[in-house]
């Protein structure tokens, strides 16, 4: 079934030198249980698609045109009160840096805590031995000091575990991740990542993570989507595009990194037992390069 449908998408940031068009009219679906990667160059989009389906876009930027559709409704034409609601409870979102998605002068146990009251709910005891076997699960060793602890205390790799299980912590259906390892080392990213396949597939939740990595992609997606210059230039299954990559851009961004043969063959063969770090293959502009 599909969990979030996105129909023309169309996004533009007011500046001084006029509008700039950033989305030119996107469209996707992610199903239950799938997990779909957005790739591309810098500047090319990723970012602003996910903060434009959730409504999280920094002025100047706004939603022109389209419709993403969550569960059958538009969130584009919900109030900001409700759309707060399915935030954090519907569609957990993990930021890029998790620091800045954590407030430096709350206690984490208060953070979670926050999470819970603002869903309606007491944060009594059951509440907070979840947020505990969330940071257990999420591979936080110590999750009892983590808890009374503070952000500044954590490592870059504890920070983003800790925001991942608050992302889980209501039992979100979608889980929307920008670049949630790009600060991270190889194998830090790795459990990262790990966790949350491990987490998103158990649940049935679906995941659509934003990566310039094919790599990460080639590892842990079912479909990816391509974007360049502000447009869809493919999607498909992961098997599909990287073997078989209809688009042009498509087709020099693979051969940039590596052939596509040798890529499905990083993802699935040369790490058989799962016990590398994963495949670093970057993306680069190779129309400019
Ligand atoms: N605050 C802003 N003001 C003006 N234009 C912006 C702003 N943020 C983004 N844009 C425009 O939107 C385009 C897409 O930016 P976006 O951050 O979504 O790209 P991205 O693919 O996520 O890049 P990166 O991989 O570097 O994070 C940019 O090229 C830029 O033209």
């Amino acid at each position: 079934m599909t969990r979030l449908q996105v129909q023309d998408l169309v996004t533009e940031f007011d500046t001084r030198n006029g509008v700039i068009r950033a989305l030119h009219g996107i469209s996707f679906d992610v199903g239950d249980s799938e997990i779909v990667g957005i790739v591309g160059e810098s500047g090319s989009g990723k970012s602003t698609i996910v903060r434009s389906v959730i409504k999280l876009l920094m002025p100047p930027g706004r939603v022109a045109a389209g419709a993403a559709h969550f569960n059958g409704r538009n969130l584009l034409e919900m109030r900001e009160r409700e759309l707060r609601q399915i935030r954090g409870r519907d569609i957990g979102f993990v930021a890029q840096n998790p620091f800045s998605a954590l407030n430096p002068v709350l206690r984490i146990e208060k953070q979670f805590a926050n999470i819970v009251k603002a869903h309606g709910q007491r944060f009594n005891h059951g509440a907070r031995q979840h947020a505990i076997d969330l940071l257990t699960a999420t591979g936080v060793g110590d999750p009892e000091r983590v808890v009374h602890g503070y952000a500044h205390e954590l490592s870059g790799g504890m920070a983003q575990r800790v925001v991942i299980a608050m992302a889980l912590y209501m039992n979100p259906g979608l889980v929307i991740a920008d670049e949630p390892t790009t600060a991270l080392d190889l194998t830090v990213q790795r459990q990262v990542l790990d966790t949350l396949r491990r987490l998103t597939s158990e649940s049935g939740r679906a995941m659509l993570i934003v990566t310039h990595d094919l790599g990460v992609v080639a590892k842990y997606c079912d479909r990816v989507l391509v974007m360049y210059n502000g447009r869809l230039v493919e999607q498909g299954p992961v098997s599909e595009v990287f073997v078989r990559p209809q688009d042009p851009y498509t087709v020099s961004l693979l051969e940039s990194v590596v052939s596509a043969g040798a890529l499905s063959l990083s993802a699935e063969e040369a790490d058989p037992d799962g016990t590398a770090a994963v495949p670093q293959i970057q993306l680069t502009d190779s129309r400019r390069a």
